[in-house]
């Protein structure tokens, strides 16, 4: 498999802040919004980037653990929430719709039969989701790098569509606790630290969702030095190794990848683990309530661009920010330079 990432072009790194800092308004007066559109230049390597229709893909996968309590909703959610999508309810249809992003659905081994159907891709895995990771490796070698393939390939198809923009959602019950436990692993930070409540565990749920993945870990008795592969086969889920694909893929095509919440930044930390241009791609769109967002985001250096208090998913996060991020493009391409619009940039000297 193919991993490798062109790096992010600094060619244009000078003339970039230059029309920046030349547009009418005090020397960096847009706050992030400049860095970010110094980011968007360098990834598109021109002054004049443009981003057009942002792609939303959120993928979908059961999770073996999930029967054994680390979530405080069944299963079934899962594929119910994917019916939610295919039938426009779900917060993330509401947002994308708002904000003119178009929506892909993705199946990454939801233990449903959907059939075929309009606006789902089939690109399940396994029927039945990942194993149970407190028994065994949530999946084989040969699992995770199909899921991996077919996330680098459905990134790239999107792209060769004339998409440049791409953002990760999720849906799939225990997700958190599959995401906490990679988290630990990757950024060497306790397993207590990166366990959260959820979807809405109470302090019960919480202890119990400790326990199950603190024995996970005891059992998997990894290294601390295990790489990125190893980790993700070993607690999964398909989904999240499908959006680290995914991630790798539209960073090969220079896509512009919008980070969401904890799931999606688990699954960030696989792909720069096998791919560390990916990261110079990212803007970091919501800096989710599970407490192990703290130590993602100090490991990535990130610095997200809005914190609403979503604990949500679905690429919610990235679907609300995605205005600002136009915005950062807008007025790169369209101020009025101190020039253009005859504003004087200085007291008169002398
Ligand atoms: C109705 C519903 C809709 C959701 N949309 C996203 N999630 C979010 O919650 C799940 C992760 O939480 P946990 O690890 O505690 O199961 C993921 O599916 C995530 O996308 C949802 C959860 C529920 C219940
Ligand atoms: O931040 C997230 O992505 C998140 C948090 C809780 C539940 N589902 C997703």
């Amino acid at each position: 498999m193919n991993f490798s990432v062109p790096r992010v072009d600094d060619a244009l790194v000078a003339a970039l802040q230059h029309k920046i800092d030349r547009k009418t308004k005090p020397l960096g007066a847009l706050g992030l919004l400049e860095k970010l559109a110094l980011q968007v230049g360098r990834i598109q390597n021109t002054l004049s980037p443009q981003l057009g229709e942002a792609q939303m893909l959120v993928f979908a996968a059961d999770h073996g653990a999930a029967k054994a309590g680390v979530s405080p909703f069944p299963q079934d959610v899962t594929w119910q929430m994917v019916e939610n999508y295919l039938a426009g309810g779900a917060a993330i249809n509401v947002f994308a719709r708002q904000n003119k992003i178009r929506l892909h659905v993705i199946d990454a081994g939801v233990a449903h039969e959907f059939g075929p159907r309009d606006n789902l891709i089939d690109a399940k895995i396994s029927p039945t989701g990942t194993r149970n990771y407190l028994e065994e490796p949530a999946m084989s070698a040969a699992e995770r790098d199909a899921a991996l393939a077919k996330g680098i390939e459905i990134a790239q198809r999107v792209a060769d569509s004339g998409a440049r923009v791409f953002a990760f959602g999720e849906m799939g019950i225990g997700n958190t606790a599959a995401s906490a436990l990679i988290t630990s692993q990757l950024t060497r930070t306790p397993l207590i630290d990166c366990i959260g409540r959820g979807a809405g565990l109470d302090d019960r749920g919480l202890e119990h969702k400790r326990a199950l993945l603190q024995r996970a870990a005891a059992r998997a008795a990894l290294p601390a030095d295990a790489d990125a592969l190893t980790v993700l086969a070993e607690f999964g889920g398909f989904e999240i190794a499908m959006i680290a694909g995914a991630m790798i893929g539209a960073a090969q095509r220079g896509g512009l990848l919008l980070i969401d919440g904890f799931i999606v930044t688990a699954a960030l930390l696989v792909a720069v683990r096998l791919a560390p241009e990916v990261r110079d791609y990212c803007v970091f769109c919501h800096h989710s309530a599970e407490p192990g967002a703290q130590a993602q985001l100090k490991s990535l250096a990130a610095e997200p661009l809005i914190d609403l208090g979503l604990r949500l998913g679905e690429g919610t996060g990235a679907a609300l920010a995605w205005p600002l991020v136009q915005s950062a493009a807008a007025f790169l391409n369209e101020m009025a330079s101190f020039e253009s619009a005859g504003v004087s940039d200085k007291e008169p000297r002398g």
